[in-house]
């Protein structure tokens, strides 16, 4: 379980002055659910599960991870980041497994729990790969297997799919669906993308920005797994757009200038349309 209580934190921008990235955040995730914050650029989810993951700690407010307030990294939560960060001379299998070398797991039963994780995200055929004769799609595959493997209660995910190309995207958020169901980790998952937030979430945190805040909590409530297809997940996707219009608004008039309006039907509502792409 995680718990965000009254959270705000501040960046010092010159020696006087300093710029608010987050203020008065509160959302609580219960232990096994999937929560997705989902924002413009710049209205401060990293810096949250940057505070979450307890990398950084200094701000105000609490945050409490299992009952226990947050001291530093670790602690049953393991962190998913874009850049997947493998290491190049390492195959799938030394790679999934370091993290258990480093707690001192003998071979035998660190190469097992790592085959068992490799298994899970359905690389078992590049056990001996390295991460150069990866595609994007399965270097990110080794990145959950190797936070799985951890066994922790709670996963952290920074944008893990961000750089992945839209099919490959798409195919690994099912299989992440997939494997959250049969483990049902407490997830903290962070992304720019409307429908992979829905397609994932229990819930949906939607933040507004300068300073970034929880501007509208929206509960997913569709059959799992959940289907893009699904008129409850188009439903959901339009609301989003529609409260997240605005703050895309204030950034972009931020950036070129205080005239500009994002034109009113901006978004069609077709069931093809891509709500994946533009924030
Ligand atoms: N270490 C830092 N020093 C100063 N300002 C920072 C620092 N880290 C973040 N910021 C500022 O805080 C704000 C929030 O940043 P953050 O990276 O958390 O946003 P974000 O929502 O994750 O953005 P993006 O979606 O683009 O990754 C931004 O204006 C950023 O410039």
């Amino acid at each position: 379980m995680i718990e965000v209580k009254q959270v705000s934190k501040a960046f010092a921008q010159t020696k006087k002055t300093a710029y608010q990235a987050l203020d008065l955040v509160s959302f609580t995730i219960n232990k096994g659910e999937f929560v997705s914050l989902l924002g413009p650029s710049g209205c401060g989810k990293s810096t949250l599960l940057n505070l979450v993951a307890g990398f950084e700690t200094a701000y105000d407010g609490e945050i409490r991870v299992n009952g226990e307030p947050v001291k530093g990294p670790g602690a049953g939560k393991v962190v998913v980041f874009q850049e997947h960060g493998l290491f190049p001379w390492l195959n799938v299998l030394d790679n999934v497994a370091f993290g258990l070398k480093q707690q001192g797991i003998p071979k035998k039963e660190r190469h097992e729990r790592a085959l068992e994780q490799i298994k899970s995200v359905h690389l078992s055929k590049f056990v001996d790969r390295y991460p150069h004769e990866l595609s994007g799609g399965m270097k990110q595959r080794v990145a959950i297997a190797r936070a799985l493997v951890m066994e922790p209660d709670i996963l952290l995910m920074d944008e893990p799919f961000a750089a992945l190309d839209e099919q490959t995207r798409y195919i690994l958020q099912k299989d992440l669906e997939d494997i959250w169901l049969r483990t049902r980790k407490t997830v903290l998952f962070i992304t720019h993308n409307i429908r992979e937030a829905v397609i994932l979430s229990d819930r949906v945190l939607v933040m507004s920005t300068q300073p970034g805040r929880i501007k509208q909590e929206f509960v997913i409530q569709a059959a799992r797994p959940h289907h893009a297809g699904d008129a409850m997940i188009h439903h959901y996707e339009n609301r989003i757009m529609e409260t997240l219009s605005e703050e895309l608004e204030k950034v972009v008039r931020e950036e070129i200038g205080h005239d500009y309006r994002i034109a009113k039907n901006a978004v069609p509502d077709l069931p093809d349309r891509n709500l994946g792409i533009g924030i």
